[in-house]
């Protein structure tokens, strides 16, 4: 928060580059390329319907159900490999999380536009902890009211923590990188609630 005394913002973020050994993180991101279920969803965009740019994957607990872009997502089953970083980043964060979204960018032309994780399932301060495997991509932060940004290089085998109201005051993205070879894989381990019915 911007406080009386003009101090910049600080998003709430806990950042560990070296967290899993670059081995341990090479043997993750192969075990994860074959043991998850990637899938391609499309997205309406003003100009249609278009693939998004990335693949991705729901895991989790039985109803942990988390809609997204208009896109429910009912988990499958913890695979060996996430379930052994869940419960890493879990002991790391001193948090639990019943549900993991996976990201993977093929290269980079894959990207995540502007936008912070508020889904009414997350309640208001959500701990997310997300955790990056393969080749690095930048990760900006920029403040809801005075634009300020924040930049991460999210290198293979790191753990970037938002915490608070990170969510509330800022928005995160990872834009594209054109002409950028080599994939990527993100977690982002979250704790979701099931939403109150309509009506
Ligand atoms: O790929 C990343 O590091 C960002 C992922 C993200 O923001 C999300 O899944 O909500
Ligand atoms: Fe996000």
């Amino acid at each position: 928060m911007d406080d009386m005394f003009g101090n910049v913002p600080r998003a709430e973020v806990d950042w560990y580059p070296h967290w899993l050994s670059p081995d341990e993180a090479a043997v993750a991101l192969s075990a994860l390329v074959d043991e998850v279920l990637w899938k391609q969803d499309l997205i309406r965009t003003p100009g249609g319907i278009k693939p998004l740019p990335r693949l991705t994957a729901w895991q989790g607990d039985p109803g942990a159900v988390y809609i997204y872009s208009g896109i429910r997502n009912e988990p499958h089953a913890w695979t060996p490999t996430v379930h052994a970083v869940k419960s890493l980043a879990e002991t790391t964060c001193a948090a639990h999380f019943n549900s993991v979204l996976l990201n993977r960018y093929r290269s980079g032309e894959d990207s995540m536009g502007w936008h912070a994780d508020r889904e009414p399932e997350l309640g208001p301060q959500p701990v997310i902890a997300s955790v990056s495997l393969g080749v690095a991509r930048r990760f900006d932060l920029r403040h809801n009211q005075t634009g300020q940004l924040r930049a991460f290089e999210l290198t293979s085998g790191s753990l970037l923590v938002m915490r608070g109201s990170t969510q509330q005051e800022w928005r995160h993205r990872i834009a594209k990188v054109p002409g950028l070879r080599g994939e990527r894989i993100n977690l982002t381990f979250r704790f979701v609630t099931a939403r109150e019915p309509a009506g």
